[in-house]
């Protein structure tokens, strides 16, 4: 496929006129920066924030003629409010997205505390108590989910017109990532209102089917565009990943934050990487001591769902694409994380307190 320039996109979005007619949504400059990447185009629209309604019509038909064009798989285009702490329009979404029941997610005040490992593995876990788990890769920054779980290739298109994907499928998951529709190597500005738009897309046009809980892998930290996907997505609950230092440093706490301030339910904390088994003699060695991260989650309000070690076999299955919870099912790993699945879905109950199938716990 021919790669479409900028240019191109303009001249094809100067034919579109401001509501009420008039000047081109290009003249009159509200076109954001064109990010062009993998036959994939996204952009944003600024409105003015009291009219955002009245611009949805436009922004649909810029969607479709952009579509449109030669050498385009696919558009994305987001509305943005002119004052800068607006959130795009999600109206529709925010309401549920029909046969996902529960949304939940996966967060961190900071990177590398092994996030995308305990989403995928608390997953897994959800899925060996008996539920139906979709994983939704929402850490478009760096997409890790294709690697952790071994998935190569691309989805496929659902429908004649190529609006709708399915699902990748791996270990008895379905998955959708940002990495499958952007090759890893693709420089990407990612802006605020991009990272909503694609999840959006992610979650609005994939044929997940009958999902009792999804699973989303949010990009670390604890700024703008986290803050608004927590706003946005209808989420039933949090959970927050930290390791004992994070919790010292109150990184933790932000995270916390962040939900509280947004009204999702936190439903607790997970301490990764909390203490290290010598791989050469097995014995646990408590490196940062023990039971202050339960300690500090009590005194913080929250559930503490558990703790994970610090582990060689952990690290080697995740970065082999084989996930311990699946690939180790009877070991001691596998029954950390299927109690932590089980903490989590009776969060999710009593948060609720919708009836919920019956889970199968096996150890
Ligand atoms: N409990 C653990 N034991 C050993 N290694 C771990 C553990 N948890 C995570 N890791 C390793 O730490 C690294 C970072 O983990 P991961 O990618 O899950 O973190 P993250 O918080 O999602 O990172 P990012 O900030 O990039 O999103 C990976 O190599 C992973 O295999």
């Amino acid at each position: 496929m021919e790669q479409i320039t900028r240019d191109q996109i303009l001249a094809a979005l100067g034919k579109l006129s401001l509501p009420g007619g008039g000047r081109s949504i290009v003249e009159a400059g509200l076109i954001s920066d064109i990010v062009i990447a993998n036959n994939r185009v996204m952009f944003a629209i600024t409105a003015d924030q009291a009219n955002m309604s009245a611009m949805e019509p436009l922004r649909r038909e810029a969607e479709r003629i952009v579509a449109g064009l030669p050498g385009v798989e696919k558009a994305m285009v987001a509305l943005t409010a002119e004052r800068k702490q607006a959130p795009p329009k999600t109206a529709n979404l925010k309401a549920g997205i029909p046969g996902l029941r529960h949304i939940v997610a996966v967060a961190s005040g900071k990177g590398g505390v092994g996030k995308s490992t305990m989403a995928v593995n608390l997953a897994l876990a959800l899925k060996a108590n008996g539920l139906r788990v979709a994983v939704l890769d929402a850490d478009v920054y760096g997409p890790s989910l294709p690697k952790l779980l071994g998935i190569m290739g691309k989805p496929k298109a659902a429908d004649m017109e190529g609006k709708l994907m399915q699902p990748m499928e791996a270990y008895g998951l379905k998955v959708m990532s940002m990495g499958f529709l952007v090759p890893e190597d693709t420089p990407m500005i990612w802006r605020g209102p991009m990272v909503m738009s694609a999840l959006m897309q992610m979650l609005r046009d994939v044929t997940w089917g009958e999902i009792d809980i999804m699973i989303v892998d949010m990009p670390p930290g604890t700024g703008d565009a986290q803050l608004t996907l927590a706003q946005q997505t209808p989420l039933s609950g949090a959970v927050i990943v930290s390791t004992p230092q994070d919790l010292a440093l109150l990184d933790a706490r932000k995270g916390l934050n962040m939900f509280r301030k947004v009204s999702v339910p936190v439903l607790g904390i997970i301490e990764n990487m909390s203490y290290f088994i010598c791989t050469k003699c097995g014995e646990r060695h408590e490196i940062f001591g023990h039971g202050g991260a339960r300690a500090e989650a009590q005194r913080l309000g929250v559930p503490f769902l558990g703790e994970v070690p610090l582990d060689m076999e952990v690290r080697a299955r995740s970065d082999a694409g084989e996930p311990i919870v699946a690939t180790l099912p009877d070991g001691p790993h596998a029954a950390i994380f299927r109690n932590i699945a089980r903490e989590v879905w009776a969060g999710i109950e009593a948060g609720t307190g919708r009836k919920t199938p019956r889970i199968v716990i096996e150890d």
